[in-house]
């Protein structure tokens, strides 16, 4: 569905992207991740057409976006990071203002707003003003408004921002049911352990670059160089501590009221022989774990700098 090849930016003398590579395949749902400032925007603006590349390519469904805007317009639904939202307008005249705009026949309209509204949860909305809406009844209208053409993709910059708790999981409500609806969607966030939950890819930019994209599963599990393992003896050892600093794969093993943290460089196979090493020197092992890394992790680890590949 998008295909961006060494995709550059500049505004004057400064690079946004340097480089962009991304692929995303229909029906996925991709999170765009990165620290402030990566280029997230700057790469989805260029793909709802609004901003012209430097050099390189990116393209909708086979088609360059520069060739053919009109015809990615179609394809695409755009929620950008700030929006404005016509104050005066009552929620179902706006999505018909947009929908006309689509050149959408009002009769078409008037069956379509409804299941929109609906959609988004907002149908005992309909005839509010735009202005009397929460930030997040606002933020499902602008959802709903890119829906109104059908669009294939779904290029959603930030959507869940400056939502609460509670909006921030209707959000991804929609989305998941915007999902099964077979859409392809590309979502940006800063919030990654809910964005791990509902997307099937994630692509990590940083610096204007792609600096990893795989399944969530394969990036967590690439990133997993060092492995926190928690031991808890029967009661503290400092024997059991000098033992592990002694092993060639373990750091920084601290010591608290908690027992024993340790981060390991080995994979399965190691972390059982270790087990096995501690137990027949005869440490009186109570839990031996490893502490689940999430998406936050793997995001800190990979943006602290280089590739992890
Ligand atoms: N119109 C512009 N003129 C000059 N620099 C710009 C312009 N737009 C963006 N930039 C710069 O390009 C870089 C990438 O910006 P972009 O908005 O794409 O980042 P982002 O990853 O979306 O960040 P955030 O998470 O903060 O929204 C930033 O350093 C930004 O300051």
């Amino acid at each position: 569905m998008i295909e961006i090849k060494d995709l550059t930016k500049t505004y004057g003398s400064f690079s946004a992207l340097k480089g962009m590579n991304m692929s995303v395949a229909k029906g996925t749902v991709f999170g765009f991740v990165g620290p402030n400032g990566a280029g997230k925007s700057t790469t989805m603006s260029i793909l709802a057409t609004l901003l012209a590349p430097t050099s390189g390519s990116a393209k909708v469904n086979g088609i360059e976006v520069t060739e053919n805007p009109k015809e990615i317009r179609r394809l695409i639904g755009y929620m950008p990071d700030f929006f404005g939202v016509y104050d005066q307008f009552k929620t179902t005249e706006y999505l018909h203002f947009y929908g006309a705009s689509y050149g959408i026949p009002r009769s078409e309209r008037e069956k379509l707003i409804p299941q929109l509204l609906d959609l988004v949860n907002l149908s005992d909305k309909a005839d509010f003003y735009v202005d009397s809406l929460s930030r997040g009844m606002k933020q499902r209208l602008c959802l709903a408004r890119c829906l109104v053409h059908d669009p294939e993709l779904l290029i959603l910059d930030e959507p869940a921002s400056g939502l609460d708790p509670r909006a921030r999981i209707e959000m991804r409500e929609i989305l998941k049911e915007l999902k099964t609806m077979g859409k392809t969607i590309i979502i940006s966030s800063h919030i990654l352990p809910e964005l791990a939950e509902m997307v099937d890819e994630i692509g990590v930019i940083e610096h204007g670059r792609m600096i990893a994209q795989g399944k969530v599963q394969d990036i967590q599990n690439r990133m997993r160089v060092k492995r926190v393992l928690h031991i808890r003896l029967t009661e503290p050892s400092a024997q059991a501590v000098a033992f592990l600093r002694d092993r060639t794969l373990t750091s920084m093993v601290l010591e608290d009221e908690q027992g024993i943290h340790v981060h390991f460089s080995g994979q399965d196979e190691e972390q059982a022989e270790l087990l096995a090493d501690m137990i027949a020197a005869g440490f009186r092992i109570v839990t031996f774990s490893e502490a689940q890394t999430n998406l936050e992790d793997v995001f800190l680890e990979i943006t602290r700098g280089g590739d992890p590949a």
